[in-house]
Parts: C-alpha cells; structure tokens; sequence
C-alpha cells in the first residue's frame, strides 16, 4: 500500500528544509504572507528551494496574490506547486494556472458540512484541493492556526481531484486523522514548531513516521 504523503508548511531555514527531506516528506512549503510569522521573502526562499532534493516538491503558498506577486515569486524561486490560500474564485484558479503553467493547489476552509459543497467549484480548475480547518472570524491568518476541524465531515469522501487535510494536525493525532478520513495526503504548519514560525527538526520527523504509519482504510 502506498504511503500517507506528507507536507511540512512554513519552513523558514536550510536546517528546516534539511530536516523535512531526511524524514522523508513530499512536499516542502514555503509562505508569502507578511502576516504570518512563517513569512519569507522571495530572497529567502530561493535560497531555501534550491536546497530541496528531487522528489521533494517546492509548495508556494500565497493568500489572494496579485500577478506582480506572483511574478515576481516565480522569476526567482524554483516552485513546482502553487498553493492558494485566499478566497481566490475559480476563475482566479484557472487563471493562475494557465498563467504559470504550475498544478495549483486550492485551500478550502471548513467548519460545516456546507462548507464542502464549495470543493466542487475547484474540481474543474485545481489540481488539488486542500481541505484546511476556517479560521476563527478574529484570526489575522487564514490557515496556519493549529486549529483542527471535525474530521467526520470528511470521512471516506473523494472530491474528483487529489486532496490535502490540514488544521491542528499534530504527530499525536494525525494517525487517527488518516484511519478517520483515509486520505492520503496530510499537511502540517504549527503542529511541528517550537514556538511560531520556528520549526522543530524532531517533531517534523516523528510527524512523517506517525502519517506514513497510519492505518489508511482501504478505498471502497
Ligand atoms: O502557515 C501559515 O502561516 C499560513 C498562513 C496563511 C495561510 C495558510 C497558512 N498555513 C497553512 O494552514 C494550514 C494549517 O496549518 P496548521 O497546521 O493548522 O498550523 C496548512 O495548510 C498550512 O499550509
């Protein structure tokens, strides 16, 4: 059986970007939010892309992003997935992709079942669709909280693409997030760090042995 994949969010230094890929993650993030304590300048990023081997796919995630931002990300920094995390419509998505030529990754807040009848507007035009917790009303970040949401709402589904959850996942429960949703795919911000935006090299490994040891329920 196929491994759960993992991505580790937020990384901020090489020793990071070193720890996700000897714990065996496949996708290393970077964040463009001057909000988040995760923020990195495109700068720093190059210079921490290109440290990641092959097989560890380059993630940027962005909120809402103008062209020139974009732009100007994508002129340096060697990314192979586009993560949008704002209330980007769909045909913002599409646009995006067509524009960079890069499989777009599309967060969707969830708090309630409603809240999933959304994913179907980014079926069309996302190559994956992330399944993320909807921050708090007060929340000066749209992800990155370390807040989860109920699992159950998502237990067993598909959503026609390739899917991500994300929110408040831990090395301690993201076992029975796997066992409870079976999906295959997990993301991690907060739930590896120190302390905001600081990342910890042994949690960040016990994470990934706990997500690919999970017990994934067979596809019906
Ligand atoms: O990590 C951030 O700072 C961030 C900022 C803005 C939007 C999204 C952000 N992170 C994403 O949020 C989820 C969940 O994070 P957490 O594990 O609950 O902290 C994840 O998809 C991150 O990529």
């Amino acid at each position: 059986m196929q491994d759960v994949r993992v991505k580790i969010c937020g990384l901020t230094r090489a020793a990071d970007v070193e720890a996700v890929a000897e714990a065996g993650a496949s996708y290393a993030g970077f964040v463009f939010f001057p909000k988040s304590p995760r923020n990195v300048s495109v700068a720093q990023a190059r210079e921490l892309a290109v440290l990641a081997p092959v097989g560890l796919a380059k993630v940027g995630l962005v909120v809402n992003p103008t062209d020139a931002l974009l732009d100007e990300i994508l002129a340096e920094v060697p990314l192979d997935i586009i993560q949008l995390h704002g209330a980007e419509s769909p045909e913002r998505v599409a646009e995006v992709r067509a524009r960079y030529g890069l499989p777009v990754m599309k967060a969707v807040g969830v708090a309630e079942e409603a809240d999933l009848a959304k994913v179907a507007s980014y079926q069309g035009v996302a190559d994956q669709i992330l399944i993320d917790a909807k921050p708090p009303k007060e929340a000066d970040l749209p992800g990155g909280n370390g807040l989860a949401f109920d699992w159950r709402l998502v237990a067993g589904r598909r959503f026609g693409k390739p899917w991500m959850l994300a929110g408040g996942l831990t090395p301690e429960n993201v076992g029975t997030a796997v066992a409870m949703t079976g999906v295959r795919q997990v993301d991690v911000s907060s739930g590896v760090e120190s302390a905001p935006g600081v990342k910890d090299a042994g949690t960040i490994r016990a994470f990934v042995e706990a997500a690919r040891g999970a017990k994934v329920p067979p596809r019906l």
